[in-house]
């Protein structure tokens, strides 16, 4: 029997995985911008105070009153109405947006030129400090006690929150004794030479605990009425796996009732710790994964039925290409949670992978803003929008991905082998990203990055293969890379020739292709080595001509390879 090619998908661990099919619906939904938030007026700092603390914690105590204030705030989002009636909005600043004092500043005037606005905020660790406590844990293992003072990340640490204290005029206090602690903390690490993924969680949480004490002081000071809030105190409820933790569901109901009862007893607006959470066995602190802090963002949106989220980046909004690979990338307007999601997971440092879950389940729009340049109109996630004009979306590459080709001995019948081949990884507990299968070979790429998931050491992977050379032949292919063509994939004949046209006239051989069952994901695998120029070429060939604007508008006739789909 010939063996045909079946194109499918599969991400995240393989059970989850194969029961995932999620559907573009594709009908236009244009949601009207809000008001004052596309081109915010700059408001001088003195002026906004005055607006901030008295009309809208004024109209808050109102609406509040209004509202029920019954505690009983469990059962679903529909329950937590009354506290959709307090907040706004929530308001993610990245790490970049807080960098030093000067950011701070500007973090606050802008929140405070939305009056109109009750926000939640939620911040991540100042510039580099998370990078920078990674750092200092590891040198610390090795040091030796005596030396675990004078880690010069921890100098470097220090130095940045002292500094941005005094610039901001807020007292020490506020963060002295975390900067104490952080510092036993490093002589413990020296002492045990050791680092666990658990004391890892706790030590770069004192990043995220060290910039919400700051900026909710600084929000006092200016006469702003702010409470600060760590996650893992207010019901951030997650599994036990330190450093890419997942949020549980009891969070929802349990953040709902703390925000809503303390809004209810003394309004203020909450400064809240992103990227951290309290494991459920183990009660320790958590984190949800490098980026994490969108995460909490959209959890907060999500459990309180908020009317939009808003995560404030450096860049213009989601772009078509990392910025640092096409510097051509220009921001793309309008997304769907589906191509968001496709775009985070396959590598776009820009969305944390998990963070347009809660979003897509309470159908709650994100906005991505740029906090440097915040009269640009950003980009709006939200469940549908109008595909017929759209070819490409964005282009994203994910680097350094094991891929393997693995041929059955035909001992096993097709539904035999395959099954064999995915309880395997599902045994082993390991992330497939992309997947492509005949009747008789699978090829499939395996994610070793640290960054999203848990690491693939070598050990692992020699299991794999040992396991998988029981029914068949296997070839490890390291150093390859996925490219993702993330658009409308109705219309995948074209895409296809276009990508295939350009990989052509580099002389690239494609070793893999597979699209998504979500209808917006074309992924491609190519060697590491030749991934940048391919990207690079690929965006030129669809953002950066006259034709490919002209084809990001047509309006397809049957462009769908329907045994792609
Ligand atoms: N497709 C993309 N669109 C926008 N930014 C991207 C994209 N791919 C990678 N990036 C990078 O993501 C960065 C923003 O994400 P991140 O550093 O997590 O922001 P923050 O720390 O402010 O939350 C940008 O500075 C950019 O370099
Ligand atoms: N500080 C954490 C969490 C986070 O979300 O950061 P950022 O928003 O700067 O990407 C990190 O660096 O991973």
């Amino acid at each position: 029997m010939a063996s045909t090619m079946q194109i499918s998908w599969v991400k995240s661990t393989i059970p989850v995985a194969l029961r995932r099919s999620v559907h573009c619906q594709c009908q236009p939904l244009w949601l009207p911008q809000r008001i004052g938030f596309v081109a915010p007026v700059p408001v001088p700092i003195a002026n906004c105070v005055r607006r901030f603390s008295n009309e809208s914690v004024a109209a808050l105590r109102v609406s509040c009153c209004k509202g029920t204030e019954s505690d009983e705030v469990e059962g679903g989002s529909g329950g937590f109405a009354e506290t959709a009636e307090s907040y706004t909005c929530v308001m993610k600043f990245g790490g970049s947006s807080v960098a030093n004092a000067k950011r701070m500043r500007e973090v606050a005037n802008l929140i405070l030129s939305f009056p109109e606005e009750r926000p939640i905020i939620v911040l991540s660790a100042m510039g580099k400090t998370t990078n920078m406590l990674l750092l200092a844990g590891e040198k610390a293992v090795s040091c030796g006690v005596t030396n675990a003072d004078s880690i010069d990340e921890l100098n470097i640490i220090k130095d940045l929150h002292l500094r941005t204290l005094e610039e901001l005029g807020v007292d020490k206090n506020v963060i002295e004794k975390h900067l104490e602690e952080l510092q036993q903390l490093l002589k413990g690490i020296a002492m045990m030479k050791e680092l666990t993924q658990r004391t890892q969680d706790y030590l770069v949480s004192f990043g995220e605990c060290m910039s919400t004490r700051i900026f909710a002081a600084y929000l006092n000071t200016l006469g702003v009425k702010a409470r600060q809030y760590d996650a893992f105190e207010m019901g951030f409820i997650t599994t036990d796996d330190f450093t890419n933790a997942d949020i549980l569901e009891a969070t929802y109901p349990a953040v709902a009732k703390r925000l809503h009862s303390d809004w209810v007893s003394d309004p203020a607006i909450p400064i809240v710790t992103g990227f951290l959470g309290k494991a459920r066995k183990s009660c320790a602190v958590t984190t949800l994964g490098r980026g994490g802090s969108d995460l909490t963002a959209t959890t907060i949106g999500k459990a309180l039925g908020l009317p939009e989220i808003q995560v404030w980046k450096d860049v213009d909004g989601v772009l078509t290409c990392d910025p640092n690979i096409c510097p051509q990338a220009t921001p793309v307007p309008y997304l769907t949670f589906d191509e968001a999601a496709e775009l985070a997971y396959f590598g776009a440092q820009v969305l944390h992978p998990q963070s347009m879950r809660p979003a897509r389940e309470g159908d709650i729009p994100v906005r991505v803003k740029n906090s440097y340049n915040p009269k640009a109109p950003g980009t709006l996630i939200a469940k549908t929008r109008d595909m017929s004009k759209v070819l490409l979306t964005s282009i994203v590459l994910k680097r350094n991905v094991t891929m393997l080709d693995i041929v059955s001995t035909r001992m096993l019948g097709q539904f035999g082998f395959l099954a064999k081949v995915f309880s395997i990884f599902e045994d082993l507990g390991i992330s497939v990203d992309v997947v492509a299968t005949s009747e008789v070979s699978i090829s499939l790429t395996l994610d070793p990055s640290k960054l999203w998931s848990r690491e693939l050491i070598q050990q692992e992977l020699d299991y794999v293969v040992e396991e998988l050379e029981k029914i068949a032949v296997v070839n490890l292919l390291k150093t390859r890379s996925i490219i993702s063509l993330i658009g409308n994939v109705q219309r995948s004949s074209l895409i296809l020739e276009k990508a295939f046209h350009v990989l052509r006239t580099l002389g690239v051989t494609v070793q893999m292709i597979s699209q998504g069952a979500s209808k917006v994901n074309i992924s491609l695998v190519v060697n590491d080595s030749e991934a940048e120029q391919c990207v690079r070429a690929l965006h030129k060939a669809f953002f950066e001509s006259e034709l490919s604007e002209l084809e990001n508008e047509c309006v397809p006739g049957n462009g769908s390879v329907s045994a792609l789909s």
